[in-house]
């Protein structure tokens, strides 16, 4: 199987100016992330999870190359991401759950037509993958309206699209279902399943809903202090505290309790 995404020994820190008195200040090295290596196949399903400040957002910025990495190497899709962002750009779709990609005053339709020529898409496979993407993300109904009209549910629906307009092999997402109702957060997931199972979309996302986790991933990454903790499947995450019976209080172990060796070959 190929490797879409490939990290080696990566580590990325921050200096951080701390205040000391009025006058003096020192320096702090925060090691953000620390000793990250794994592969993503093609086709996989991955979940990545993990405690607040633990390294995800640093992680999800290096692998669509918002940020470069301190240390070791990144390629996804072929490319190393900060050094070739425009072209990672045509092969990865983005989405990041707290922030949208769309144009705030412009209706959602508008926001599409500019991704499109943003990634030189051509008209027939534009409208066609649009037509697709509006029937399964239901967009029809608020189209027409500017995205700061739309609720979150809507937008994140529209996000979705507008990431996956180019029809990029590889999805990134940082946090998709935060804030979303039950109903829409099943129609997401829903039409996510079915981009992994039908289109072989390789799917990376990292949540703090360990629903997504269970309904979603078949593989989870597990990071904590900068450090990945595990790396397996759900069974084999479960199995890691035989005693508990859900997921919760699995994952809640994991996170103030040591860490268990990973079972990944
Ligand atoms: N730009 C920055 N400057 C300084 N420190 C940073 C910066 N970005 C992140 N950090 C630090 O790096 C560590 C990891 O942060 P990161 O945002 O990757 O965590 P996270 O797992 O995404 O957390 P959350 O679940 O709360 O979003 C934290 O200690 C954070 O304070």
């Amino acid at each position: 199987m190929s490797q879409v995404i490939q990290v080696r020994d990566v580590a990325r820190t921050f200096t951080v100016r701390r205040k000391k008195g009025l006058l003096r200040a020192d320096r702090l090295v925060v090691e953000a992330v620390r000793d990250l290596t794994f592969d993503v196949a093609a086709g996989e399903f991955v979940g990545y999870l993990g405690p607040n400040g633990a390294g995800k957002s640093t992680t999800i910025k290096m692998l669509t190359g918002i940020l470069a990495p301190s240390a070791g190497r990144i390629r996804v899709a072929g490319l190393d991401p900060s050094r070739r962002r425009t072209a990672l750009a045509r092969r990865v779709g983005v989405v990041f759950g707290q922030r949208t990609t769309l144009w705030w005053d412009l209706p959602l339709k508008d926001s599409f037509t500019l991704v499109r020529h943003l990634y030189r898409v051509d008209r027939e496979r534009h409208r066609a993958r649009l037509a697709e993407l509006c029937e399964v993300l239901d967009l029809g109904p608020f189209l027409h309206k500017p995205v700061r009209q739309l609720s979150l549910g809507q937008r994140m629906r529209g996000d979705i699209a507008a990431a996956l307009l180019h029809d990029p092999p590889v999805l990134i997402l940082d946090e998709p279902t935060i804030g979303l109702d039950v109903v829409t957060k099943a129609a997401v997931r829903g039409f996510l399943r079915g981009l992994n199972a039908e289109r072989g979309t390789t799917v990376l996302l990292t949540t703090h809903d360990l629903g997504d986790i269970e309904r979603l991933c078949r593989r989870v990454m597990l990071i904590d202090h900068g450090r990945l903790a595990f790396d397996g499947t759900v069974d084999q995450l479960m199995a890691t505290a035989p005693e508990e019976t859900s997921i919760e209080d699995v994952v809640t172990r994991l996170y103030t309790g040591a860490a268990p060796e990973t079972p990944r070959a």
